[in-house]
């Protein structure tokens, strides 16, 4: 068995105080709920870890202490109102993290910082347990307690000192949990950022060769020649300013995680190196000595940074690149307190790694650059004459890392897969029906000009005609561009700058319905997801399509080719949401709607009752002929849903007297 040195001991002692942090309050509150009255005895929880010596049994055991933790406040701020929410729901709380109440205020000693992860505390457990004035602090959730003393002094203190005043916890410090983290990455991927390093370049080149970044300077000559008066064209070129900093930045934080959970990798494989020739412990110590003269920084303070860069590593190896690179604000947090840095949390990110990439890669496609650019960023020198394509995996290449994209193409031409994720080209989850399957990806419906010709049969008749259009439903002025625009009835959707792609994923269905819509972030109820695009035609028969209907036509929206991922939504008994119709700029749309839709879930609808029941002609053949179509019939539902109105096929035929 392995010898724990003190470094991993005090790492396993603040990790299980962090965990305990997380669950105890959920266990008072059973505890609570179950009639136990901890609020009137002055109760005091104490932990702590202890080494067994069993080669020495007389000698005393060391023991690290994990948390002193008093119950009786801490059920006094579980049944706060404040605390309340966070604790009974699972999240955390917008106000005080619950984490807070445990931590046991009597410790108003001096407070050193000690990260978790890979720090090495450089004294001995021996001489942490003699050094009673200073307490470590494991993390933000829990406090290793001041090791109790044998002598009589400190219980008589833990009366009569003035109990130090609680600081209220900084809500921008709280520690992120995996489901928040995850959200940050998917928001960051779909949210349009551009991660793209030749501006980056550019302005370093620029600094060095003028000392001035170029952007700057031109902008900066503009806004003097106007002061006060900032024209259209000015402000823009502001904005425009404003927004390539925000997105070099964007790129220097990406750049930045990158290179630090590389460093991790590099510190690993010298210490490697250095174990040919010496014991593990000095060949640790001797690769923090090198780093600490490259960085110049303190011991202490590489260690700090150290236990952060190894959480950025950890997340890469399980999550991939993209869930580093897209990594929201959170990343820091999610690294420092580490509450949720479980095995659950890296089988999480590895189920995950694929999906983050098929979206990073499609949604983050490259651009074409000169050869100079790429030169600077990876170490192998580019053809100037050919053409760079340059994206987010481009990033990559400052550590010599892969900058080829997986994924090609758009994004809704993969299907996620399984419990692994893996990404498979959409046309082959069609192969056993139609090996010549292909869809074509619209933005807009299409009208079949064939059945249509020039009209539109979408168009609804305005009385009295006029010129400009007004919202049926809130009555406001609507228009294309968004400065004259004021109906904002699907502001996602019409009527205003598109933010972004739509969070959503083809998925493989795991119980027959081949594929389905699985939603990445969730939809508020009421949020438009997106509008039903495809062929507008008419008279197709057997076929699944969407008809719509205005005062003047009826027409069919058809997506078995081209159309959106809209195509792929599956009927649910109790689905999520539904379609609405919605006139914009005079023509009728079909807009599917959230009903409340949590990230992570299939987005459902309801395909109604006439697309389950086939109606008969002969009602008085009834008998007769259900048993035919009953053989015949394919349409049985597979929602799983416990209230399944449709998954007996004998229920699904209806006489045509009642059949809609
Ligand atoms: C608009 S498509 C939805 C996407 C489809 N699952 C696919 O892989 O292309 C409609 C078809 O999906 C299948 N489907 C949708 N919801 C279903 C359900 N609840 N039970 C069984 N099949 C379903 C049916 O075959 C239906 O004709």
């Amino acid at each position: 068995m392995s010898t724990h040195d003190a470094a991993e001991l005090e790492r396993i002692a603040s990790d299980i105080a962090a965990r305990l942090g997380d669950q105890l309050p959920g266990a008072i509150l059973q505890l609570l709920k179950s009639g136990v009255d901890l609020a009137g005895e002055p109760l005091q929880l104490d932990c702590s870890v202890r080494r067994i010596d069993h080669a020495s049994p007389g000698v005393a055991d060391q023991a690290y202490p994990l948390a002193s933790v008093g119950l009786g406040e801490t059920v006094s701020r579980i049944s706060s109102p404040a605390g309340t929410p966070g604790i009974l729901y699972g999240v955390a709380s917008p106000v005080k993290s619950p984490n807070s109440a445990l931590i046991n205020r009597r410790s108003s000693n001096r407070v050193e910082e000690v990260s978790s992860g890979l720090a090495t505390p450089t004294t001995s457990p021996r001489s942490q347990d003699l050094r009673s004035s200073k307490v470590r602090k494991a993390n933000n959730s829990l406090r290793i307690s001041t090791p109790n003393r044998a002598d009589g002094r400190l219980a008589q203190r833990d009366v009569s000192l003035p109990r130090k005043k609680r600081m209220p916890d900084n809500p921008a410090l709280q520690p992120s949990t995996l489901d928040k983290y995850i959200g940050g990455v998917w928001d960051s991927i779909f949210s349009g950022i551009k991660l793209d390093p030749t501006e980056v370049i550019a302005q370093w080149q620029a600094i060095e060769s003028s000392g001035q970044p170029r952007l700057l300077a031109d902008t900066e000559k503009e806004l003097l020649v106007h002061h006060g008066s900032v024209t259209q064209g000015v402000f823009g070129r502001m904005s425009i300013l404003a927004r390539k900093v925000s997105q070099a930045s964007r790129t220097c934080r990406s750049l930045e995680v990158i290179v630090q959970a590389h460093w991790v990798q590099c510190f690993d494989d010298r210490v490697a190196e250095l174990v040919a020739t010496l014991p593990r412990d000095q060949a640790k110590k001797q690769t923090i000595a090198e780093a600490c003269l490259d960085f110049g920084w303190s011991e202490k303070e590489l260690r700090n940074k150290m236990a952060i860069w190894k959480g950025y590593y950890d997340i890469k190896k399980s999550g991939g690149w993209a869930a580093l690179v897209f990594a929201g604000a959170g990343l820091y947090r999610f690294c420092k307190y580490r509450v949720s840095f479980t095995e659950d949390t890296f089988a999480t990110l590895q189920m995950l790694r694929h999906r983050f990439e098929v979206a990073a890669d499609t949604l983050h496609p490259s651009k074409q650059i000169d050869g100079l650019c790429l030169q600077i960023m990876t170490k192998t020198p580019a053809d100037p004459c050919s053409n760079q394509l340059i994206g987010w995996r481009q990033l990559l290449g400052i550590i010599g890392g892969p900058t080829e994209r997986t994924y090609n193409d758009h994004p809704h031409d993969f299907v996620v897969c399984g419990s692994s994720g893996e990404a498979i080209p959409l046309p082959i989850t069609y192969h056993q029906w139609d090996k010549e399957f292909s869809y074509v990806h619209l933005e807009e419906s299409v009208i079949d000009r064939e059945v249509w010709g020039d009209y539109d049969p979408r168009l609804v008749t305005v009385d009295p005609p006029s010129d400009t259009h007004k919202c049926q439903q809130c009555q406001e002025l609507q228009s294309d561009d968004p400065r004259d625009n004021r109906c904002v009835c699907y502001p996602t959707l019409y009527g205003s700058v598109r933010p972004g792609s739509t969070p959503v994923q083809i998925f493989r269905t795991p119980n027959g319905k081949n594929n389905g819509l699985l939603a990445c972030c969730s939809f508020a109820a009421g949020t438009a997801i997106a509008e039903f695009v495809g062929l507008i035609t008419a008279n197709l028969a057997n076929m699944d399509v969407m008809v719509g209907q205005t005062d003047k036509a009826v027409y069919q929206i058809w997506q078995g080719r081209r159309g959106n991922f809209t195509r792929f939504v599956n009927h649910s008994c109790q689905p999520n949401s539904q379609y609405e119709r919605f006139v914009w700029m005079g023509i009728q749309r079909i807009v599917l709607v959230s009903m409340g839709v949590e990230a992570g879930e299939e987005i459902t609808v309801d395909y109604s009752e006439s697309y389950w029941k086939v109606s008969l002609p002969y009602p008085e053949q009834c008998n007769e002929m259900l048993l035919i179509l009953a053989q015949n019939l394919d349409k049985v539902c597979l929602c799983g849903h416990e209230k399944c109105r449709y998954r007996d096929r004998n229920r699904s035929i209806l006489p045509a007297a009642t059949a809609s």
